[in-house]
């Protein structure tokens, strides 16, 4: 059809709107290849690197370095994208930094896309090759055997507390597995189903998952059934084989399994948090924001536990968590796990753990890494 004088789409302004569009695409065709540039010349930067570590034996992995080169551009970066974007950005360069002086194989608890497979792809990103395990124990053993490089295995949830299968394999196999790292993930959990809500008669997921979310499945769901099954993302698979059903778990889940989601954000609590362990042959050198996570065994004597959290008092170091745990060799006895602010090379943890080696009955220290940020920021 003719476009006549009065038609609005003859006139200039789109015309012009439409030139300025191309201007500024091509600006972005421009930075984009400069970007390509940049990124490639920084990855061979990364495979020297690589080369120096191949010939004086350094690890591939560098949590401390790693957390300083996110340090230093997280405090240049000044927007306008998001810090969880530029974090992404940097996650997925440096992963594929790593992978290019040698990809390194994460053991994990399965199936895909649980939320330990989450964790360690945003500490290890999409450039690692992820092996799943059935349990906790298999990943341990899978590093064990040096079939992975690193494990990912949960310590404690804000909700449900510390993760017994991770603490016994530590006590199982106190020298043979070190902490690298942490990583601190939000868990949001959602409703995916294929179904309407009105129409979900039985509801899986992982009984913490179904227990975090027990209020809002009691109102929301009152004629429905709950049926804990081995993961999150096993109860994800499994609505994709019934009728009627809704499982409790991520947006990640809902994409690999083609699932809607239903309702977002179903968690009784807002914050809801999981902070895993990274394991690997050795631990992190010191980046000046620390933990140390140790175990130790004392005797089944009045004071012997205060005495320890004494020297910690009294060398002024801050303990940021502690766990007892039944020393299954010994009834009635106890093996503590904490963790706390501070390098094992500080000299003022160099004395705590000087005045534990006489207190304690055995002393292990599990590691010392950086302080991880919270999913997010
Ligand atoms: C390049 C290195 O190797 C790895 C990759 C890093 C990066 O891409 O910046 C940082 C630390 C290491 O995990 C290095 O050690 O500097």
């Amino acid at each position: 059809m003719a476009r006549s004088k009065s038609d609005p789409s003859s006139n200039s302004a789109p015309d012009k709107g439409a030139a300025h569009l191309t201007t500024l695409r091509g600006q972005i065709d421009k930075l984009d290849l400069h970007i390509l540039e940049l990124v490639n010349k920084r990855a061979s930067v990364a495979a020297q690197i690589g080369k120096v570590k191949a010939d004086q034996g350094g690890d591939v992995f560098s949590a401390a370095r790693e957390e300083e080169v996110l340090t230093n551009v997280l405090k240049a970066h000044e927007g306008p994208l998001s810090t969880v974007t530029v974090k992404a950005i940097f996650r997925e360069l440096i992963s594929g930094s790593r992978a290019i002086q040698k990809q390194q194989k994460i053991a994990y608890l399965g199936p895909e896309y649980s939320y330990s497979h989450l964790a360690a792809i945003q500490r290890f990103g999409e450039a690692a090759i992820y092996n799943r395990t059935a349990n906790i124990a298999a990943v341990f053993e899978e590093l064990i055997r040096k079939h992975a490089d690193f494990g990912v295995v949960p310590l404690e949830n804000s909700t449900d507390g510390r993760v017994v299968d991770t603490l016994e394999m530590f006590m199982r196999f106190p020298d043979q597995v070190k902490i690298c790292s942490e990583i601190r993930l939000r868990v949001r959990h959602h409703l995916l189903a294929n179904c309407a809500q009105a129409e979900v008669r039985r509801v899986y997921s992982k009984e913490q998952a179904l227990s975090q979310c027990r209020n809002w499945l009691s109102k929301n769901l009152p004629n429905a059934t709950f049926h804990p099954v081995s993961s999150t993302a096993d109860a994800a698979r499994l609505v994709q084989t019934e009728p009627n059903v809704a499982a409790v778990a991520s947006r990640e889940a809902a994409v690999r399994y083609n699932l809607g989601i239903l309702a977002e954000n179903i968690a009784d609590s807002p914050f809801n948090e999981t902070r895993f362990a990274v394991i690997g042959a050795t631990d992190s050198t010191k980046t000046g924001a620390d933990k140390t996570a140790l175990m130790f065994q004392i005797s089944h004597t009045p004071g012997s536990l205060a005495d320890v959290l004494t020297a910690f008092k009294q060398n002024k170091i801050n303990l940021t968590w502690i766990e007892s745990f039944p020393f299954r060799e010994a009834k009635g006895e106890y093996v503590f796990f904490v963790d706390f602010d501070g390098h094992r090379d500080d000299t003022r943890v160099k004395k705590v753990l000087a005045v534990l080696e006489d207190m304690c009955e055995s002393v292990t220290v599990l590691g010392s890494f950086p302080l991880a940020r919270a999913d997010g920021e």
